[in-house]
């Protein structure tokens, strides 16, 4: 039991549904040894709401675990956190867990970081810019390009580009971005999937793929230029393709992932797919990191209808990646 990797799991958003669910893990079967991030008196607090009998115990690296026990690595909210009810002066703590944890990371005590969900309008309301994990542990990791992937229901759907307003999205689809993003994706897949031979479709980002440029030049410019270039550096990489109908099983029996132009025109598909049962997935940082497929849910914070599903599947995935995957 003691040579299984080591998984650090931020607790994320305390109003939310994140300390619920990390919860569920101390009855967990799973293939690591779990250190939940997060306030202990939180936990406590809401496992009591939850009617839930846990073991809740400071982590110890070199402490005995077992199953029936949630070891946690504490980290004190600014203020007491309330369900359902986002307070302002907790956005630091939110951080605070995924800076925690990274040191740990960096100091190869954790095969890999899986997160519960934060919500990016409080930590923006606090003064705080963040759009999100992916770009969060970007600037944390000093990694200049990362990949959102999301994974469920049989299905691999990444993004060109993640968190920003649509009427950017056009704009910011250079040659150069869709280059990196590709042979990201490309490598990951290899590397930390251990597909040898990755067979990616892309998506376009116009109607009908621009309809041979009369709906949008995109796909003549730049997509397809792209394309052209990795295939001939021997990478399985086809499209672009229509988006409407590239979610077919008659098309995505031919790939390994799918690369959509932006978050609603990938996600939506996935998440139809398989929320609740879906991970989402970083790549290219130079550690493993996971996440679940949903949100802060702030409606079901401490009712007990909150579904854990994702969170476990999310530290399977990561568990996987680290067998396929040794930071250098
Ligand atoms: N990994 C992350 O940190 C992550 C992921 C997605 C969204 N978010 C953030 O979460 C906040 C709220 O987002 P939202 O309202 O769009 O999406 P959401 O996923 O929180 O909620 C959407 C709907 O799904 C339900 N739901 C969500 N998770 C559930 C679960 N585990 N079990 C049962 N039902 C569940 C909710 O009750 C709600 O009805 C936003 O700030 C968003 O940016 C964070
Ligand atoms: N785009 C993600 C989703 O829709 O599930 C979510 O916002 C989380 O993103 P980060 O992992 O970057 O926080």
């Amino acid at each position: 039991m003691n040579n299984q990797p080591v998984i650090a799991v931020t607790s994320g958003e305390p109003a939310g549904i994140g300390p619920d669910i990390c919860l569920d893990l101390a009855a967990g079967d799973l293939p690591g040894r779990i250190v939940v991030f997060g306030d202990m008196q939180l936990l406590q607090q809401r496992a009591a709401l939850l009617g839930k009998n846990i073991t809740i115990q400071p982590y110890r690296p070199d402490g005995k675990y077992a199953p029936g026990i949630l070891e946690v690595c504490h980290t004190s909210l600014q203020v007491p956190a309330q369900a359902g009810i986002l307070n302002v002066h907790n956005a630091a703590y939110v951080l605070q867990l995924l800076d925690s944890a990274h040191i740990g990371i960096q100091q190869s005590e954790f095969a890999a970081m899986v997160t519960a969900p934060v919500h990016k309008g409080i930590i923006n309301d606090s003064g705080i810019q963040f759009s999100g994990h992916t770009e969060y542990l970007a600037a944390k990791s000093a990694t200049s390009r990362v990949v959102m992937m999301l994974a469920g229901g049989g299905l691999k759907v990444a993004l060109a580009t993640t968190h920003l307003p649509l009427r950017n999205v056009a704009d910011t689809l250079t040659a150069e971005l869709l280059t990196e993003i590709l042979t990201i994706l490309h490598l990951d897949l290899q590397q930390k999937f251990g597909l040898l031979q990755p067979r990616i479709l892309v998506a376009g980002l116009n109607p009908h793929a621009g309809e041979g440029g009369h709906l949008g030049h995109e796909e003549n410019n730049i997509i397809m230029p792209v394309i052209g270039l990795l295939q001939q550096q021997g990478m399985k990489i086809t499209g672009p393709f229509p988006a409407d109908t590239l979610f077919q099983p008659f098309m995505l029996e031919q790939a390994d992932a799918v690369l959509a132009m932006y978050h609603d025109q990938g996600l939506p598909v996935l998440k139809y797919a398989s929320f609740g049962e879906g991970v989402n997935i970083t790549l290219g940082l130079p550690f493993i990191r996971t996440s679940v497929d949903h949100g802060t849910a702030l409606d079901l914070a401490a009712t007990g209808k909150a579904t854990s599903s994702s969170l476990f599947a999310a530290i399977n995935t990561a568990v996987e990646m680290s067998q396929h995957w040794k930071p250098n």
